[in-house]
């Protein structure tokens, strides 16, 4: 079977910089991935390369099967769903939650002269009620609460019934209650045989959902580990990523982690 995402030599530089070196990574049908890894480890480089946003300097890269260099990204990116700070900034925050979803389907942000038909808009009224925020609908999208927000982003990054889901940071600046109500959607997302590839990004394994698959290990730029969760994420990987002595624990679906020793000891 031939891999959804192939990545084979990339590397990312820009100037001097080298903000990802030499990653070979292939990502199957059903799989649900997981990137982790510490600030400035070239997370969000790397899901922009996945999301046919950027290019990469050396290498090859394969998204549904299309090269990525060869291939009109126009027409790939609706394959791809995408959800990010970045493209959240650009989202009109005087549009109304349903056209936020509704747009997606023209890749654009904000609602012009597009019509759209009957199917488009029960589809964006399904997704909402899908993320539990059905009721939100008709609220300008600025008045909403962080939490609220991303459910609507990731019910938007849906909406071309896409192929791969690409999230980066979906749970940054959510408080526990919200974060443990966008690990729950992840999870449901991730147990259901009909939802597309999934690659998430974080910085905490906290936020590792249930039956998330894969974890890819980032530090520096460079691939530490990748594989199924369990075999991953160990201690000593986890540490060498991090650059610190750190204990990981595993229980009821989710994970732990902690300094091995306080600081200042
Ligand atoms: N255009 C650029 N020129 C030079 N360096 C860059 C450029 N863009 C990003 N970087 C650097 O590349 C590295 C990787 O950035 P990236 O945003 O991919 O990391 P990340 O793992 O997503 O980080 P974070 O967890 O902090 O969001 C960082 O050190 C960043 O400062």
């Amino acid at each position: 079977m031939s891999a959804v995402l192939d990545l084979q030599g990339v590397s990312v530089r820009r100037g001097p910089a080298t903000l990802v070196d030499s990653i070979d990574w292939k990502v199957a049908e059903g799989e649900r991935w997981i990137v982790l890894g510490p600030n400035g480890a070239g997370k969000t480089t790397l899901l922009d390369i996945l999301a046919a946003r950027a290019f990469p300097s050396a290498g090859t890269v394969d998204l549904l099967g299309e090269r990525l260099g060869k291939v009109n990204v126009f027409e790939l990116r609706p394959r791809i769903g995408f959800a990010s700070a970045a493209l959240a900034e650009r989202i009109p925050r005087d549009e109304t939650v349903r056209n936020v979803v509704l747009t997606a389907a023209y890749g654009v942000t904000g609602r012009w002269r597009e019509e759209y038909e009957e199917l488009d808009e029960s589809r964006a009224d399904d997704l909402l009620a899908a993320f539990d925020v059905a009721g939100l609908a008709d609220r300008l999208y600025g008045t909403l609460s962080e939490g609220e927000r991303k459910r609507v982003q990731i019910a938007r990054a849906l909406m071309t019934d896409p192929e791969v889901l690409l999230l980066d940071e979906p749970a940054a600046g959510l408080d526990l209650a919200g974060r443990e109500e966008l690990v729950g959607a992840l999870a449901e997302l991730a147990g259901d045989p009909a939802s597309p590839v999934l690659v998430v990004v974080t910085h905490h394994v906290e936020e590792i959902p249930p039956g998330f698959t894969h974890l890819l290990l980032l530090g520096d730029g460079t691939i530490e580990a990748a594989g199924p969760i369990e075999e991953v994420l160990t201690a000593e990987n986890l540490s060498r990523a991090f650059g610190m002595d750190l204990l990981v624990a595993h229980g009821g679906g989710r994970w732990l982690a902690r300094a091995a020793r306080p600081a200042g000891r």
